[in-house]
């Protein structure tokens, strides 16, 4: 059982947007799906959910397409900032009503979701404040029954305890109902130690996509004297370097050769996600590696 994205690529007005990705999401597994503002992410999924028709390639669950197959579509689900509920409907009617339509939707932990997000069900969702309105989102996003749920900025607009509140929630339900989560956010260093998998797209492409420990495992820093490191690190993957007073640092992704010691003035660490994404997704930068 896998989501397939197979030579997808999107055009608008002449432009490309996505050029001929390939992706694979597996079950049970939380994914970061990341790029730069305009990279093109709401729109990978808005094809993905198939809200939008792709220029080209194919989006299939268990092999099977996702284009007019209510079935198939019926497992995803995607949470966006798009609204898709009536201002004047009351937020317990919109449950019921999303009960109706997904018959094993989770009613009691949308309740008691409310109750911890201070949410009060009777309000009408025109009423809600901006983070209120994302919260509502959230709460149907983590009780629908789909085995597929793709968040677009789910913390838009949320402020800090409740963000928090979220990523536990998440982590609880998922422990409880393992399914895939597939979430798009720029805030990397709040969402990087749930996330299992990464994605990371950059210049109509991915750039990055595997296990998060193995994306970690090839991210380096080399601090040192300038020309120390200059000369260790000629040849690798150089994503980006800083200089500060005597010391400069390169960012090396890929692997480091086994035949060239690394010299006593120049210490090697590992990068953070955050620290990755910002040096692989920096114009200024053109080396980009898999
Ligand atoms: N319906 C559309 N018609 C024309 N251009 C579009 C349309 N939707 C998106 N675009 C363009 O496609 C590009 C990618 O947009 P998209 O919203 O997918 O990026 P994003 O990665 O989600 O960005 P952000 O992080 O800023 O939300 C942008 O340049 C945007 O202007």
């Amino acid at each position: 059982m896998s989501l397939q994205v197979k030579a997808v690529t999107q055009q608008f007005h002449g432009q490309t947007i996505l050029d001929k990705l390939d992706l694979t999401f597996e079950p049970h597994t939380i994914y970061g799906l990341l790029g730069r503002n305009g990279a093109g992410k709401s729109t990978l999924l808005n094809i993905i959910s198939n809200r939008i028709f792709a220029s080209d390639g194919t989006v299939t669950l268990d092999d099977e397409t996702l284009v007019d197959n209510d079935a198939t579509l019926g497992r995803l689900y995607l949470m966006s900032e798009v609204n898709l509920y009536n201002e004047r409907t009351k937020l317990n009617k919109l449950l019921t009503t999303t009960a109706q339509f997904y018959g094993d939707f989770d009613q009691a932990y949308a309740v008691k979701l409310a109750g911890q997000f201070d949410l009060d069900l009777n309000a009408r969702f025109g009423k809600l404040s901006t983070g209120y309105r994302t919260i509502f989102k959230l709460i149907v996003a983590l009780c629908v029954p789909a085995d597929y749920i793709f968040l677009d900025e789910p913390v838009l607009g949320l402020d800090a305890n409740h963000r928090e509140l979220f990523y536990q929630a998440l982590i609880d339900t998922y422990t409880e109902r393992p399914r895939t989560f597939v979430i798009s956010t720029h805030l990397i260093e709040e969402i990087a130690n749930l996330l299992e998998n990464v994605v990371i797209l950059d210049q109509h492409k991915i750039v990055v996509s595997g296990g998060v420990p193995d994306v970690l495992a090839k991210a380096y820093t080399i601090t040192g004297p300038e020309t120390d490191v200059q000369q260790y690190t000629e040849s690798l993957n150089v994503i980006g370097t800083d200089h500060l007073g005597g010391i400069t640092a390169h960012y090396v992704y890929g692997d480091l050769p086994d035949d060239r010691p690394i010299p006593d003035t120049v210490q090697v660490e590992h990068l953070d996600l955050q620290k990755l994404f910002v040096n692989l997704t920096n114009a200024t930068e053109v080396a980009h590696a898999n």
